[in-house]
Order: structure tokens, then sequence, then C-alpha cells
């Protein structure tokens, strides 16, 4: 396999915490790959996408992408987190052409920058939309503007943090048929946490399934051996969709089950 996105051994604990919560962790993730991340909630999901951004450092082990090791955040790796981080005083318009600017000024003529902004837009469907504030708009519109804006720094990856976790099914629906459009268009690695067993097999080529924190690791990682284009509805009753999905759920709910549950 190419080496792309490789982590190795990779452990991260934090001050005055005793236990990690991630221990020797290895997973290569190939160019173009869509990965899930999932795993009961306080495994590590968010560290684990946090040091791939560069935003925590690990304690042992790293991160390298393309040979070169993670050290720090980089316009070579967006993050679109689950609350959107859009900025309230700037148009939708406004928001994705500082992300443009900040990152490809050098790159592009200002009347590049500015149709490359609204290829962006256009390519999650908000041009309508684009003078409008994020107050103007609706959860699912301020996904799709923080989609945009992650693409428009053209990253070698992209890593989404429960990005439609906040919406309501249908708008969550919508989205994930876009995401999975746009990733078949540019072919952009995406590294995505979930807690949705149904997204994670609708949209990956592999899910990892981490078991229980603290010193969480990579319990099994399953294959989605499923033809794209994807389509909800067909797979719904496709058998390999429901036997991925079993797979999930039974790694999850019997094998490794909720730590708060089994506390309680
Ligand atoms: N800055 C921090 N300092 C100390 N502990 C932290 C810090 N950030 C996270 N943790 C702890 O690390 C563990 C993993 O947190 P993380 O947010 O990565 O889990 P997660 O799997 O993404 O959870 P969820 O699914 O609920 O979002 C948790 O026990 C959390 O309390």
């Amino acid at each position: 396999m190419e080496r792309f996105l490789e982590i190795s051994q990779l452990s991260v604990a934090f001050p005055k915490a005793p236990v990690p919560v991630l221990r020797e962790i290895d997973l290569q993730i190939a160019r173009g790959e869509y990965v899930a991340v999932i795993g009961h909630s306080g495994c590590g999901k968010s560290t684990l996408l946090n040091v791939i951004a560069g935003l925590l450092p690990a304690t042992a082990g790293g991160v390298v992408l393309e040979g070169r090791e993670i050290d720090g955040p980089g316009p070579d790796r967006a993050v679109v987190f689950q609350n959107h981080s859009l900025l309230p005083w700037l148009t939708c318009y406004e928001n994705v052409r500082l992300a443009v600017d900040q990152t490809l000024s050098r790159a592009m003529s200002r009347a590049k920058r500015h149709e490359w902004v609204l290829e962006n837009l256009a390519l999650v469907r908000m041009t309508a939309a684009k003078d409008k504030r994020p107050n103007e708009i609706s959860g699912g519109m301020k996904q799709r503007i923080g989609i945009a804006r992650a693409l428009s720094m053209k990253p070698k990856v992209l890593l989404l943090d429960e990005p439609f976790g906040a919406l309501d099914a249908l708008t969550r629906a919508h989205l994930q048929d876009q995401v999975m459009a746009i990733h078949a268009s540019l072919g952009t690695t995406v590294v995505m946490i979930t807690h949705d067993v149904d997204e994670a097999v609708l949209l990956s080529d592999r899910i990892v399934m981490l078991t229980n924190g603290p010193n969480a690791r990579v319990g099994e990682i399953l294959d989605v051996d499923l033809p794209r284009p994807r389509d909800r509805l067909a797979l719904a009753a496709d058998l390999r969709f429901v036997a991925a999905r079993t797979a999930v759920l039974e790694f999850l709910h019997a094998r490794h089950t909720n730590p708060a549950l089994a506390a309680a």
C-alpha cells in the first residue's frame, strides 16, 4: 500500500491523567480513502482526530502525512467540527474567502480566488445563500459552508468530527449524500468520526472501531465492500450492507458495551 497517512504506535495521555486515552494506535490510510472512526463516547475519537489535525501532541508515536511528521496544524489537513465554527460577522462567501486568502493567496490571483470561492460554494449548493450571515441560515447550511471552507483550502486530508451529529435525520441524510458526491468527484482522503453505524457503513471504505478507553486501541477494522456510487434506499435491503452494519453493532454492543451504561 502507498504510504499516505500513517499513524504509528500513537499514544496520547493528558497531563494529570494516570492512564493514556489512546494506546499504541497503528493505522494506515491510503490516498483517497474514506475512513470512519467509531467507538463509544469518551473512547478518544476526537483525541485521535485532533492529533492528526496537529491540534494535540502525541505522547508517544506519531502521525506521518506523505512522509512528513505532523507537529502542528496546517492547511493540508482541514477540520469540520460538529458545531460549525463560522465567523458570525462574515457572510458565507466571506467565511470561505478568508480561508482561501489565508492559504492560497500566493498560489492564486485575487480574481482566481474569487472564482475558487464561488466554485466551492457551488460544490455544496450554497451559491444562493452566499451573502447571508451564519445566523440567517439553517444548521445544515452552516455545516455545508464549513465543508466548503475546509475543501477550499485544497486539503490533502479532510477531517470530519461528527459533522452531521447536530442535524435532524433528513438534513443529515441529504448532507451525507452531498459528502459522498464530493468525495467521488474530488477524491479527497477523509477521516470521519461518527456515532452513527448506518452513516459509517454508507459512507466509508473502512470502519475503524476503537475499544473503550482509557488505553483505547483499534479493536477491529471492517472493510466496507459495497460498490459506489451508493444509494441509501437500495442499500437498506442489501445483504452486504446489513452484514456490515451487524458487524459494527456487534462490536459496539456485544463485545465493547458502553462503559457509561455498564457502570449504571
Ligand atoms: N484536554 C483534555 N484534558 C484531559 N482529558 C481530556 C482532554 N480532552 C479529552 N479528555 C479525555 O479524553 C477522553 C477521550 O475524549 P475524546 O473527546 O477524544 O472522546 P470521544 O471518543 O471523541 O468522545 P465523544 O464521542 O463523547 O465525543 C475522555 O475521557 C476525555 O475526558
